[in-house]
């Protein structure tokens, strides 16, 4: 057993002719925050999808706590302990922000459909357990003045702390972030980082997928970078920082969204 809760070698993905993996490899310690950036369309979103078994490689390994976790289902997957959150959120409108964070332990109800339909003690009993867990999360994450509101009425940052709080029901030992700080006010975002922080802290293991560098830099002990799919650098944020392919692949991309990077990497010069 190593010490890396996560360790990707050798993944190819292919859609068609385009390549979106190309051999790609990364490792993330034990309790350990990394992140994976890129321009658009690098292929970041790409590797969740292959961790989480939404796509099937076209080569390579996928290991969580070294157990090989290609070709396994997507249902199966979140039973080894990984959860994700969207780039787009994706939460249930209409219930309250308690009901959306319970719905995250779907996959730890036990139990007959006869015994939840009647209530029966056992039954009850868990439930119960359930709403104390999602109550301590809902502090944990600071949403408890939000408890009772439906989740669309809750400012943008929120909805996506909401977002975290249900993934961590499932009791994940890999969190995976993809963009958690967009559209997020630089408050949010500093609110966001700590959350973030006292996530690993539980010894969760965290990959994120972020555009702005700044936060970026700030959590993470290692960047993996991707260019058209391939890694271009990777390594803790200063080396990355002033890696000279990095800023190239930055400068190289006329889109909106990298113009942040464009600044933090110039700044850092
Ligand atoms: N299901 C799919 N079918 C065909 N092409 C796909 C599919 N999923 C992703 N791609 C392509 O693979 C490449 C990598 O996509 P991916 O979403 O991983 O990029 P990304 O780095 O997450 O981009 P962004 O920052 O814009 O979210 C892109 O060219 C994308 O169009």
């Amino acid at each position: 057993m190593n010490n890396n809760i996560l360790s990707i070698s050798n993944v190819t993905v292919k859609f068609g002719g385009l390549v979106a993996l190309n051999n790609f490899h990364i490792n993330v310690r034990q309790g350990g925050i990394s992140g994976v950036i890129g321009p658009n369309g690098a292929g970041k979103t790409t590797v969740f999808n292959i961790i989480t078994g939404v796509y099937r490689p076209n080569s390579g390994s996928v290991k969580v706590n070294d157990k090989e976790l290609i070709g396994i289902p997507t249902h199966v997957i979140a039973h080894h302990k990984v959860a994700r959150t969207f780039q787009n959120i994706r939460l249930f409108a209409n219930m309250s922000v308690c009901e959306n964070i319970m719905s995250g332990a779907c996959i730890k109800r036990e139990g007959t459909f006869l015994s939840s339909l009647f209530m029966l003690p056992n039954s009850y009993k868990k439930e119960k357990e359930l709403w104390k867990k999602a109550n301590k999360l809902l502090e944990f994450c600071g949403l408890e003045k939000y408890k009772d509101s439906p989740a669309i009425s809750l400012p943008y940052g929120m909805q996506r702390k909401l977002e975290i709080a249900r993934s961590l029901m499932t009791d994940p030992s890999l969190l995976l972030l993809d963009e958690p700080a967009a559209g997020m006010n630089p408050t949010e975002k500093l609110a966001l980082q700590e959350l973030v922080k006292r996530i690993s802290e539980q010894k969760i293991s965290v990959l994120l997928i972020e555009h702005d560098m700044r936060f970026v830099m700030n959590l993470c002990e290692n960047i993996t970078v991707l260019n058209y799919g391939s890694v271009i650098a990777e390594g803790p944020p200063e080396i990355i920082q002033t890696n000279h392919e990095v800023i190239e692949a930055y400068l190289g991309s006329d889109i909106e969204d990298d113009f942040n990077i464009k600044e933090t990497l110039n700044a850092s010069r």
